[in-house]
């Protein structure tokens, strides 16, 4: 086994915080060809679908890499853009505008980079710049508010795997969830205010979270309730009552049972209750992608109006909205204590010094 390292490295070098932003991936463009090998790449990881191993390869590699590629597809090209996927141009402009935020508060010290977990810039890749650019201590900020197996658990795997394979580790800090932090609460409730201002208020307020099976948080991940956490927070901020909000789960994918209310079966029930005007606002999502796009802000829009609905609006995600950075920037602060009180310099020893006194390489 030989471990990958920096052969060429230089004592000169300034030693840097990194900070590696991911965000879940996206197909390379909204077509069969790119989405077969994202989806495959997706869905055999273990910690999305838990199901035994082998029994799995069949039901994906048999039948549904035959036949979800072309539907994904399809509903791709309706969100996709001249520059790109959604996801990952919100995550790249995310990325970017945390790197400027941060350079100015704290000046050249902390770099930072942004992968997706699935699809390209890969982890591995933007591991591979940070380090090369002098990172000694990385932290991973996974934008997922709330933590899952299938999101946050599956990229401390793909980091973890990518250490497994290097020489020299930075030290490392890894954000598991902030469903509950009041810079996030706070930027979500502003959000829903600002469309308020606007376009004045619905009957309900929706909270709709991305879904994952039942079974994932009978056998205990936290997801279901941090989702639960991070509504009523906002819900609280924004003073709404309990009959004012609700929390539901979308992007139901297979047989089995998952989260429930389905804000599908939610949202096709609701005008027979009485409830024909709502809006809808997705924090489990940090920026607007397919599933919000199109499933929130299209086919689910159908649903609610087909049933008898009104008035439906999406409130988009936080996306690179200023206030959302200055969140992202309090954030990676907190989470940098400790490193950032140490000075950081360049070691007062160079190689060639040390190797004068006597040392060896
Ligand atoms: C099959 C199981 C899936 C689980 C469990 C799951 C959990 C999960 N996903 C997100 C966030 C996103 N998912 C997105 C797309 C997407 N998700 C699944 C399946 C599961 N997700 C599939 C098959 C797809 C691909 C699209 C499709 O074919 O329907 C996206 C959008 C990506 C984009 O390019 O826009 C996001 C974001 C969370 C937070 C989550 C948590 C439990
Ligand atoms: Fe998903
Ligand atoms: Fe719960």
């Amino acid at each position: 086994m030989t471990y990958s390292g920096f052969p060429e490295f230089n004592h000169d070098q300034a030693p840097r915080i990194g900070v590696l932003v991911t965000n879940l991936g996206t197909p390379q463009a909204p077509e069969k060809r790119a989405l077969k090998p994202y989806l495959k790449q997706f869905l055999s990881d273990p910690r999305v679908v838990e199901i035994p191993r082998l029994l799995w390869w069949f039901i994906l590699n048999g039948i549904i890499l035959n036949i979800r590629p072309r539907r994904s597809a399809e509903a791709y090209k309706t969100v996709w853009t001249e520059q790109g996927s959604p996801l990952l141009l919100h995550t790249r402009d995310q990325a970017q505008a945390l790197q400027a935020k941060l350079s100015g508060e704290l000046g050249e010290q902390v770099l930072v980079d942004f992968a997706m977990r699935y699809g390209q810039p890969a982890i591995d890749g933007a591991i591979e710049r940070l380090l090369e650019r002098g990172v000694r201590k990385l932290l991973v900020l996974p934008l997922y508010p709330q933590y899952s197996g299938p999101t946050g658990g599956s990229t401390f795997d793909a980091v973890a795997a990518d250490f497994t394979r290097r020489r020299w580790l930075p030290d490392f800090r890894f954000v598991s969830h902030y469903c509950d932090h009041p810079g996030y609460i706070a930027a979500v409730a502003d959000s829903i205010r600002r469309h308020w201002e606007q376009h004045g208020r619905a009957q309900r307020l929706i909270f709709s979270y991305h879904g994952e099976p039942r079974r994932y948080l009978d056998n205990g991940d936290p997801y279901h309730c941090q989702c639960h956490k991070t509504s009523r927070l906002v819900a609280a901020d924004l003073g709404l009552t309990e009959g004012e909000y609700m929390t539901s789960f979308q992007s139901r994918f297979g047989r089995e049972e998952w989260l429930k209310p389905y804000t599908d079966e939610t949202l096709k029930s609701l005008p027979a209750e009485g409830i024909n005007a709502v809006q809808i606002v997705c924090p489990g999502f940090s920026a607007d992608c397919l599933e919000t796009i199109e499933e929130i802000g299209e086919e689910n829009r159908e649903y609610f109006m087909e049933a008898g609905g009104e008035r439906y609006e999406y409130i988009p995600c936080l996306n690179a909205e200023q206030a959302h950075i200055e969140f992202l920037a309090t954030l990676v602060r907190e989470q940098l204590q400790g490193w950032l009180d140490t000075p950081v310099t360049a070691p007062e020893v160079t190689l060639e010094q040390a190797l004068a006194k006597g040392a060896t390489r």
